[in-house]
């Protein structure tokens, strides 16, 4: 009898479990169908480009792409080159990137019948006057919403749901002229800072194919570092455009979150309030940038589409002030010690500022530890069940799993690995404990992040400090695996999130050999996530390595200064 019954329970299980699996195995079969149906349409856009720019003259390809942006605007201001021209040349440029880096998701089709459009007006329409990115192309990371696209943010569930219409950025960039060419990869879920995900697959460091450009913004660091766009638009809610701009030697901002508008965006999890994030612009260096915020801030058309934003425009007398300003430095969190190369491009920034006539002030980062701890607490939101949801339901990229795995472990054990984890690894015990067990310890987490808002900004105020200077992240350019094991280096990104502040990066230096052997000599490897970060640094000669510069919000200008000031002086090649 209780052998029949033992015998019954365990085939009753055994059915249950085998019913699960087929129903998962069914829909994943359903999600590689759908995968290659994506994936044959990106071949057909790419094919659409090849063709297009196969009508394009040579000796033109060859005068528009060595352009720069101002000179790429100038051209197409005075007329000596057309839309149809400068468009046809970056599909050409993107497609050759594109080859090195799988960078690209789709071509955006319209962009040549609107360069068209653009051309038809300026020759024939009376009294036409060129708005100011008359026919510059763009790209953009594949999450910011435009019209009759997909923005799956690497989620097979979420393609063949082209948006209904333009996010107000874009819909801006169409009104003074730009032409939005092609959209760029990212990782699954967007909260990551490799670059891969089942639909579009993986996207590779134009340096080195070993090695990620970043995340979630590496499909447009990637195109822009091997030279497929001349700028672009990323997203960052923890480091998204910082990050692959400082792996790849490219140049970006996060403005503060109220700067630009967020209708209609697709964040990685909706809902989120506090840890906020923002589009912002990507180039080759910095002076691209501030040359096209100069222009979208120009005037409260932002703030007329969406009453949300307030009506911030670009200060100009901020930002061509030559009063020197009070800049804090520090090349260590307290969180995570960064490897000897991203503390001498700190040291190097700052002798620079100082030339220049800054005064650079020491500052040190309160209560570090706790800063992470709030940041994924306050970024996951409801502890990872919302996206572990999502990637149920999907076909998992490998590079998530390490992450996968931590929101998959259900919060009791997280609690009791954390209190395991305090004796031997204390810094992964902070970790386990982050994610939220209910609302009463998340609103305590919320109510603690306006706290620390608070003491931040006032220590900055007591100090008389304008600006901070400080590391991106701890490495150079990563391993594609190794990035997602190291998610708690956006500890020197997240907190200008979670703070709200402007932050952007731009390339200072390259990895030397010095660096290198101090890395083996001096670098600590007392726990796994040191080990990583210097095993993940060696072999890295000659990649880049940038510096942050952060400022409490509303204040871009004086971030975009000191950024420019140190980009006029690095000798960054
Ligand atoms: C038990 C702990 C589980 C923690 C799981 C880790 C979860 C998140 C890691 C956060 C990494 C932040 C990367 C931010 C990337 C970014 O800025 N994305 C932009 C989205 O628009």
């Amino acid at each position: 009898m209780i052998l029949l019954i033992v015998v019954g329970v365990f085939s009753a299980i055994f059915t249950y479990l085998w019913r699960l699996w087929s129903l998962r195995e069914k829909r994943q079969s359903e999600l590689r169908e759908i995968v290659a149906r994506k994936r044959a349409e990106r071949d057909e856009s790419v094919k659409f480009a090849q063709k297009s720019a196969e009508k394009l003259e040579k000796s033109k390809f060859d005068q528009i792409s060595v352009m720069s942006f101002e000179e790429l605007k100038e051209n197409l201001q005075n007329g000596s080159i057309s839309c149809l021209e400068a468009v046809r040349t970056y599909y050409q440029k993107a497609i050759l990137a594109n080859k090195s880096t799988n960078s690209i998701c789709m071509f955006i089709l319209e962009s040549e019948k609107w360069a068209e459009e653009w051309d038809e007006k300026a020759k024939n329409q009376e009294g036409f006057v060129k708005p100011p990115l008359f026919g510059v192309p763009f790209s953009l990371k594949e999450c910011v919403p435009i019209k009759g696209y997909d923005q799956t943010r690497g989620f097979v569930q979420d393609t063949f749901r082209p948006t209904p219409v333009d996010s107000v950025l874009v819909e801006q960039l169409k009104l003074l002229g730009a032409i939005p060419f092609c959209q760029t990869n990212v990782p699954q879920s967007l909260l990551s800072f490799n670059c891969s995900n089942p639909v579009y697959g993986l996207t590779k460091h134009p340096l080195n194919p070993e090695r990620t450009p970043g995340g979630s913004s590496g499909g447009e660091s990637a195109l822009l570092a091997a030279n497929g766009s001349v700028i672009g638009i990323g997203g960052d809610v923890g480091g998204s455009i910082r990050i692959p701009c400082a792996f790849t030697g490219t140049a970006g901002i996060k403005p503060s979150h109220l700067r630009f508008s967020h209708r209609g965006v697709c964040g990685s999890v909706p809902g989120r309030p506090l840890i906020n994030s923002n589009d912002g612009p990507m180039a080759k260096d910095i002076k691209t940038s501030i040359e096209l915020l100069k222009i979208l801030w120009n005037d409260t058309w932002i703030s007329d589409q969406d009453p949300y934003v307030p009506p911030v425009v670009w200060n100009e007398k901020e930002f061509s002030k030559t009063s020197p300003l009070r800049i804090g430095y520090y090349i260590d969190d307290g969180w995570f010690t960064p490897t000897p190369m991203v503390q001498r491009a700190v040291l190097e920034a700052k002798e620079i500022l100082e030339a220049k006539g800054h005064i650079l002030v020491p500052f040190r980062v309160p209560n570090a530890y706790n800063v992470m701890f709030m940041f994924l607490r306050a970024v996951c939101v409801d502890a990872g069940s919302f996206l572990s949801r999502k990637l149920m339901n999907d076909i998992i990229d490998p590079l998530l799993y390490t992450q996968v795995l931590l929101w998959m472990i259900p919060l009791p054990i997280q609690r009791l690995f954390a209190w395991m984890a305090n004796v031997f690894f204390p810094r992964l015990g902070n970790i386990m404990r982050a994610m939220t067990l209910n609302t009463a310890q998340l609103r305590q987490t919320y109510a603690d992040i306006e706290a620390y808002r608070s003491e931040f900004t006032q220590l900055m105020k007591d100090k008389n400090i304008d600006a901070l200077l400080c590391p991106p992240t701890v490495t150079p350019a990563l391993p594609h695996v190794m990035a997602s094991k190291l998610f708690t280096a956006t500890s020197y990104t997240g907190i200008f999130n979670l703070l709200d502040f402007a932050a952007g990066v731009v390339p200072v230096t390259r990895v030397c050999k010095e660096d290198l052997q101090k890395l083996e000599d001096e670098y600590e490897e007392h726990d796994l996530w040191y080990k990583i970060a210097k095993n993940g640094s060696r072999d890295s000669l000659g990649l880049p390595i940038a510096v942050q510069v952060a400022t409490p919000p509303f204040k871009e200008e004086v971030c975009l200064r000191i950024l420019r000031d140190i980009e006029q002086d690095a000798k960054f090649q």
